[in-house]
Formats: C-alpha cells, structure tokens, sequence
C-alpha cells in the first residue's frame, strides 16, 4: 500500500529509544492526495481520500529516511510506498516499513547520470548541467563504444559494427583531427572485452527460456542474444521519479559499460549507484533484480606485465535493498535542491576536492558566480547586474525544465483518450509488421485508423508502445514516415507498436542552459558591456548603396555591413526580411566574413539560405555554402548543401570548416559539433521568436551579430510564464532604437488589409512598396473576377456577422459560413489552395476542417507565421463577454491579419468583439 500528498508544515527528526536501540523517526503532516493498494505502476484501486482525510495525516518516516525528510518543505510533494497502517487515538496513521522507499517530488524526474555525478559531488552534478558535453576525443570514442556494444547485442559482426559506426560519426572525429584507422584500432581494444564477455555469457547462458519479443523472430538473423539479452533500453520510473537508459539488460539485470579501466574487484561506487538506479527502473516495470554488472572494457586492453590488480573487465554485484534506498535518497536530494532552487557547494558530499579533475572549472565558475563552493573561488566575480542576470535566467531556464518534467507525467497521468485529444499521442494504430535492418534494427509498420491529429511529426522521437509508454513494452523510435493512413517507424527493438506517445525532450533546456553559461562566463567582455548597457554598440560609416529602390533596406544592410557589435532589423510583415538578409550575407560574404546564417525553424533557415543562393548567384562556390541539421529537417531543395556527418573524417571536418556560409537553426548551433565552429559574423532571424539564452546560442559563435525579427508578431515559445517571455531582440530594440533600423514598405497586402496593422501596431509607418502592391485584388488573378462574389466579401477587408453559441473552445455556426466563403470563393474561379483559414483554439481548427476540403490550409495563427496567402479567413470563436484577447496576444491577431495579399474575411460575433478596445477598431476598419 502506498500513500501520496502534499507536505503540510514543518518537520521534525528526533531520536527514539526503542527495543534495537536509538532509532531516529520524522513524523510528516501530509495532506493524501491518493492513497493505493499494491504497487502504484499495476493501476489497481486508487482511492480518492474522502474530505475528512484531506486534513494532514502524520506520516512516520524511519531510520535512514529520516534524511529525506530533512530535505522536505510545506507544500512539497511525497510518495511512500510500501507504508504500515495503523490506528491512533481514532485516527489512521501511516509508517514506512523496511521495503518502503520514500520519494520527494515524485514528478521531478532525475536523470540516472545526474544521480550518478551527484554522488561523485553534487557540485560536478551542477557544473555538468551548466556546460553541457564538449566535443573531445573520449565522449566521442565512448559512444562509438557503446554503439558497438549495442549492435553486438543485436548481433551484428564486430568489425562491421566498427566501421559502421566509426563512419557515421566520421564529422566529428574529424573536426578532432582522428583518422579512422587510429580510432578503430582503439574501439576494437574495448571492444574484445565486450565479444570476451558475450562469449562467456553464451556460454553459460540456458535454452532461451527467457526470450525477449525480437529474439522470438524467425526472421532474425542469429544474434547473441539467444536468450534474454536486450541492447539499450530507455526507462521511466512514476514511482520513484528517475529516468534513464541502461546500455544494457541481461537476464533482467543491469550491464552498464565504462571506457575506462578498474583493476580493483569491486565495481566503482558510482559505478554501482548507476546499475541501481537501473535496477530500481526495472523492479518497477515488474523485474526482480539482484545483481548488476560492470564492464571495464579498458581493463582488457592492458598488459598483465605492466599492471596489477583485476584485470577481468566485467565485475557483477550484488543488488540489496539497503543500495537501492541509498539511491532512491540521494535522488531525493537532488529533487529537493532543484525544486528549492538551490545551487551545490559539494559540500554535501564528501569527494576529495585536490583528486577531482574538475575543480579548477569549479573554483572558476565559484569565483565569477560568487558561489559557496568546496573547492574554494578564484577570480574576480562577474559585476552583480550579470550575477542577477544569470541567477534569473538560470531559474526560468529551469521553470522550463520543469514543466517538461511535467509533460512526462503526463504520460501516466492522462489515459491514451486524453493524450490523443492533447494532440500528443497517437494512439489508433494497428501493428502491421516488422522488418529487420542492417545492425540489427527494425522497422516497424502500422497503419492509423483514424485520421487525427497530433503533434508528431516525421523525423521526431517518439515513445512507440504496445499500449502504455511506460508501463507497457515501449520503445524509443524515429518516425521515418508519417501519412494520413500509415506510420513508419524505426527502432532497436521490434515492439508491436499500437501507439505512439511525444517523447519529452530535456535537450532544449540543457542548451539554453549552456548557451547562458558559455555568454556569460566565457563570453567576451565588450559583448557584455554592451548587452548590459555599460557601453553603447558602435558602426562604421559604409557608403556603398546595397539596395537602390528600398531606403529603410539599404540603411539596414549598411548598418548589418558596419556594425562592430550588433545591428537590428526590424521587419514587419512582408517588407522583405529574406531579401535584405541575403543582401546583408551577399556584402559581407564579398567584404571576406564567415558567416552563420540561423534561425528559430528550420522553415526560416531554408527561406533565407535559398534567398543567399540567388543573391550569391555562384559568387561563392557551392560546396562552401554548409546547411547543418537532419534529413527530415532540411528542405528537399536545400539538401544538396546539407552537410553530411558520416564519411572520412578529415573531409567531414574539411566540409565544414572551409565553409564560408554555415546556414543551422538556433537550436543546432547549441550542438557540439557547432559550438566549435566561429564566425566574423551571426545573422538570426526570427529573432523576436527566441529566448535570450536561444539566441545567445548563435551569436555566441560570432564575434559580431545581425538579429532580424518583428517583436509585434509572435514572441518565444516557452513553457513556463516568466523571464524567458522577451526576445534579446525586443530588449535591444527597446534599449538602443538606434541600433535598429525598421524595414517601412511592405510588398504583400493591398491598401485596405495593411491599413489596420500600421496604425495600431507600427504608429503608422508601415506601407505599400509599389502602387502596384497598394492596389492589388483578387481581380488580377487569373480566371478570378470579384463581381462573381458575393457584395459582401467583394472588399479586401470584411466582416461576417456570425452569432456567437455559447460552447467556449468551438463554433459550428462560424465553421459552416466558412464553408460557404470557401464554396463562394471558389465560385469565383479562386482555386481552394489559395485559401487560408485562421482560427485561435485547436479545438476550433478540428471543428472547421470538418467542413471544408483538405486541401484548404485551416491552422492556428503559430503555424501561419512566416507564410502568405492569397485569402485569408479569420474565425475569432468570440462568444458573450470577451476575457482577455483571443488570440491570448494581440501580437497573434497582427499576424492573422496581415497574412492575406488580396483578401482578408473576418468571421465572429460583433457584440462579443466589441467589448476589447483592440478589436472595437479592427470592427471600425473592416466595416469602413
Ligand atoms: N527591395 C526590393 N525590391 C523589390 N522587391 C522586393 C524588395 N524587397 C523585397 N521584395 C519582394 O517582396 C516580397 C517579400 O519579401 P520577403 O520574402 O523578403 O519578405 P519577408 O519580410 O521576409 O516576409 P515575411 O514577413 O513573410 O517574413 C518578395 O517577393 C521579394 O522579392
């Protein structure tokens, strides 16, 4: 039986004298929340506590876990399982017993890595979260290691599994300076002890009786994981909030690989804490787990001559309960810190700072942050106004991790209905089949049997379950293929995939995180004094004319071409962005700069790098103009630039380094391979759409850098609501408007449909480049004629009178007369593919496809910015009294209404508009 609440006052610990002598107890007010027979991953009764109970119940915790409850505050969250139940004084009292694990905010979910450097020092923990993994010889090496190990698991031949492997990292091997040949003469050294260890498994191992699902295959080719071996397998723990990988399970028990060497008999210490943690993660998923092992393949590449000690790579231990408690505490440990806020000082640990190879970066980062730390600081701390910035920043950055922790238990906590009508998981598949691939992967097929929604997209990670992403059979797999009616999937192992969950990513605040880092502590010193406003961002004069026809477009790219830290350009809509970055990289390129041309999408990545092209026009050599990111991210058009990772590694590095356009988003020039490159110059569009640590992940490769982006449309994505809300953009534009400059002639919409966004958004400056763009209508269309419409969307710019029903989220009544505007448009002679609709809420966007064909772009305003359209119809689901603006931003209604270029409908209920200020005028000008 476990039970779960919330903390409600404050703890004690004291010491009992009992029948085995001084034991120590914390009696913990809590609050249930739920109360559960057996264990909590079976799903079995859940009771809902009846309101008597919600008063706090005291919760006696014992012995060792009185550690945990030291840790605990008002209003944190706790898990006991296992729990004693008793009767007092009429009163239900709960106690652990010795199989009970006490687990502090359950849903923050610790990484085993994490808990790993936690016990090595929690202040290593820390440091590693804020640099991340540098690009160096042994995190390279390491991975093609356990990759190997891998595909001998899934019984793939050595020397292949080398090559292979060794091939497909060949980009970042070069940029190492490795060749090939050195480091497959190194992996094969890991490597025997691997095959050594397999052997003797295979040897010892039974009949099979224990066949995992692949293995069963009569298509498999022979593997040597006859019986009940499995490579790599990624697990989630509800229970005691840890997730991980573990490289390996053998006969359901944890093999975890080390590159490095371990002459003693007994596995490492921390070594061990991993497979623990492992070991919990499988007991949860219904596993019994009483050893671990350790392979040490460096221990067989030594001489026996030369060292002493135990030369035997692989070491098993046994697993008791008191090492998985000591773990599940030390987990507790971190939550609390994190949840807290607090920073380690390793003093919480007892490591030997003079032994530790981090502790000068330890004394380095203590002295610029002013932090308490074991090791001790050297250095002058960073001025307090860049302390305050890091500590704010630092704490939204994990507000954001947070909520993606939150987005996991949302695996467990909504059923799969739920998921899918979040749009997170799809859940109506029908296993097809399965097919083996060279390496021992698969892939797998199902087909969808219904056409819904979702936000998987191919080229994501996806957590591909028979039925449950956590407690049933899952897997993590790639979408190779996603269509209306089939999914194609490839992954390590062949489970029968039903559905489909989004797999959480942390990867995206772990590069925020480091971006912050790397700017602020590394980050150069003028850059600094700038962005914190001690100095004032300074230009060259430049005469030459860039652009003869657009003023507000040749001041912009003279002062992109002059600024000697950063300029801005700030593009409203339509006013071409595209054209003067490529006008801006055409004159630096010429001028002799390196340059990262980047973006917050891919999309905009693409759009830009094709506009550089036709501005180059063969000015530089095509091989020196780099795309870096993935397959399914990369246009089709733009693949030819794509820069390949696999190959010879000397030509992989030479690709990239000789570039001298390097086009990659924001997100991937947080990745290690392009954090070693540099550039004279960054030029970032959509800017205005990222975080201050996201666009630091660009600028910081540059020693110069160009932000282009419109900070009244779409701000940046976050999660969390707090400091990460405003753009590094908005803020310089804001604070040195000189910097700046504002693109003013628009060439997109007609007269009538900018007039509205111009005065209520940009003071009315914004206008029609050429008579011809004021002027334009659907008329000069081929095959349109706007008499064939009906009088009242004859106008660029009209309102449809639809009365709001009372439902919230959706509007039948607005969706069937946009069906109509469709058919009459259509009427018209306007083919439907030139239409688009915009509606505030998904819910609304579902409801409207429903009535017009597919062919017919309907989306939220966020999939719309960026793009243009010939019509566009707006449905605001307005109903009753507004509460707050609908588009949750006006920022969101000044991209709805300025994508059109000949026609712009709006479609609500009047009555319901005209109670926000905003939209009383957009009703004034659309019924003028
Ligand atoms: N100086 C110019 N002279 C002639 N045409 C131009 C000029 N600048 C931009 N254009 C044209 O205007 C159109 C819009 O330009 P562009 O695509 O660069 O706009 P944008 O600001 O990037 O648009 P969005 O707001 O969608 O990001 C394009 O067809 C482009 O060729």
């Amino acid at each position: 039986m476990y039970v779960r609440g919330t903390v409600a006052g404050e703890i004690d610990v004291r010491s009992v004298s009992t029948t085995y002598g001084e034991t120590d107890l914390a009696e913990v007010p809590l609050v249930l929340e739920e109360v559960g027979d057996g264990e909590r991953a079976d799903g079995v009764v859940t009771e809902t506590p009846t309101d008597a109970e919600r008063n706090p119940t005291t919760v006696t915790l014992w012995n060792k876990w009185t550690e945990s409850a030291a840790l605990l505050e008002p209003g944190m969250e706790l898990l006991v399982t296992d729990v004693g139940e008793e009767e007092y004084r009429g009163e239900t009292r709960y106690a652990t017993t010795g199989d009970s694990y006490v687990v502090v905010e359950p849903t923050f979910l610790v990484n085993v890595t994490s808990i790993r450097n936690w016990v090595e020092c929690p202040r290593l923990y820390y440091l590693n979260k804020l640099s991340g993994v540098p690009l160096n010889y042994p995190v390279v090496k390491g991975t093609i290691v356990h990759e190997v190990f891998g595909d001998l698991l899934r019984g793939r031949d050595l020397e292949d599994a080398i090559d292979a492997r060794i091939e497909e990292r060949g980009l970042e091997l070069g940029l190492l300076g490795e060749s090939s040949e050195a480091v497959a003469e190194d992996v094969r050294e890991n490597a025997a002890a691997i095959e050594g260890w397999l052997e003797q498994g295979r040897l010892t191992e039974t009949d099979g009786a224990n066949r995992t699902t692949a293995d069963d295959d009569p298509e498999r080719p022979f593997a040597p994981a006859e019986s009940s071996w499995r490579s790599e397998q990624l697990l989630i723990s509800e229970t005691f909030g840890i997730r991980g990988r573990a490289d390996a399970i053998r006969r359901g028990a944890p093999v975890e690989l080390k590159t490095g060497k371990n002459l003693r008999k007994e596995p490492r210490f921390k070594d061990k804490v991993q497979a623990a943690c492992y070991a919990l993660l499988l007991e949860e998923h219904g596993g019994d787990v009483d050893t671990g092992t350790l392979l040490y393949t460096k221990n067989s590449a030594l001489d026996r001559n030369e060292e002493t000690g135990d030369l035997t790579p692989a070491k098993e231990f046994s697993m008791g309960n008191g090492l998985l408690q000591f773990v599940v505490r030390l987990r507790n440990e971190i939550a609390a810190m994190e949840i807290d806020g607090g920073v380690p000082t390793g003093y919480e640990g007892d490591a030997k700072c003079e032994y530790c190879f981090e502790q000068d970066t330890c004394m380095v980062v203590s002295g610029r942050l002013d932090q308490e730390s074991k090791a001790g600081q050297i250095g002058r701390p960073l001025p307090p106004e860049e302390r305050e910035y890091f500590e704010r920043t630092y704490r939204a950055i994990e507000e954001e991790r947070r909520e993606v922790h939150r987005e996991y238990a949302k695996l467990w906590e909504q059923d799969a209905e739920e998921r899918a009508d979040d749009d997170r998981a799809l859940v109506d598949l029908e296993f097809v089949g399965k097919r083996p691939l060279d390496g021992g992967r698969w892939e797998l097929r199902a087909r969808r049997r219904t056409g819904a929604t979702s936000k998987l997209r191919e080229g994501d990670l996806v957590l591909a379950s028979d039925g449950h992403p956590v407690r049933g059979q899952s897997e993590l797999a790639r979408i190779e293929r996603l269509d209306d009616d089939a999914v194609v999937l490839t992954a390590d192992e062949a489970v029968e995939v039903t559905r489909m969950d989004v797999y959480p990513s942390e990867l995206t605040t772990d590069r925020l995180l480091s971006a912050l880092h790397d700017f602020l502590l590394k980050g150069d010193d003028r850059r600094k004094d700038v962005l914190f406003g001690r100095a004032d961002p300074e230009f060259d004069p430049v005469e030459e004319t860039f652009v003869d026809n657009n003023d507000a477009q040749n001041e912009a790219v003279s002062n992109a071409v002059g600024a000697s830290d950063f300029a801005l350009i700030h593009g409203p809509p339509g006013t071409g962005k595209t054209y003067t970055i490529a006008r801006t990289v055409r004159a630096l390129v010429d001028r002799g700069e390196r340059v990262l041309l980047s973006a917050f999408t891919n999309r905009a990545v693409d759009n830009a790098l094709e506009a550089v092209l036709e501005q180059l026009n063969g000015a530089v050599e095509d091989d020196r103009v780099v795309r870096v990111g993935s397959e399914s991210g990369v246009r089709d058009d733009m693949e030819p630039y794509r820069l390949e990772r696999a190959g010879e590694p000397a030509t992989r590095a030479a690709a990239l380094e000789d570039a001298r356009i390097v086009a990659a988003t924001t997100a991937t020039c947080g990745s290690r391979v392009m954090k070693e490159q540099s550039f004279d110059v960054a030029l970032v569009d959509e800017a205005a759409q990222l975080t201050e640590p996201g666009t630091f992940a660009a600028v910081t490769l540059a020693d110069r850098f160009v932000l282009v982006g419109d900070h009244e449309q779409l701000p940046p994505v976050v999660r969390a609501e707090n400091d990460l809300t405003e753009s590094l953009f908005e803020r310089l534009v804001e604070r040195y408007p000189d910097a700046g400059v504002m693109l003013d002639r628009q060439y997109r919409m007609n007269q009538r449909i900018q007039a509205f966004a111009s005065t209520e958004f940009y003071d009315g400056r914004l206008r029609p480049a050429t008579p011809e763009v004021a002027g334009r209508t659907l008329d000069d269309l081929e095959g349109v004629s706007r008499d064939d419409l009906p009088e009242s969307i004859r106008d660029p710019v009209a309102f449809v009178d639809v009365e709001g029903d009372e439902s919230r989220y959706t509007d039948t009544a607005e969706a069937e007369r946009i069906a109509d505007l469709v058919r009459a448009y259509e009427e018209a002679g306007l083919d439907r593919s030139r239409i688009g609709v915009i509606a505030p809420f998904r819910a609304q966007v579902s409801e409207i496809s429903t009535h017009v064909p597919s062919d017919v772009a309907v989306d939220t305003v966020d999939r719309f910015q960026g793009s243009s359209q010939e019509v566009i119809v707006v449905s605001f689901t307005a109903t009753g009294t507004l509460e707050g603006p609908i588009f949750e931003d006006y920022r969101r209604i000044n991209v709805a209404l300025t994508r059109p270029k000949r026609a712009l409908v709006l479609v609500g209920d009047p009555r319901a508009l005209k109670s926000d200020p905003v939209y009383r005028r957009m009703l004034e000008w659309a019924g003028r």
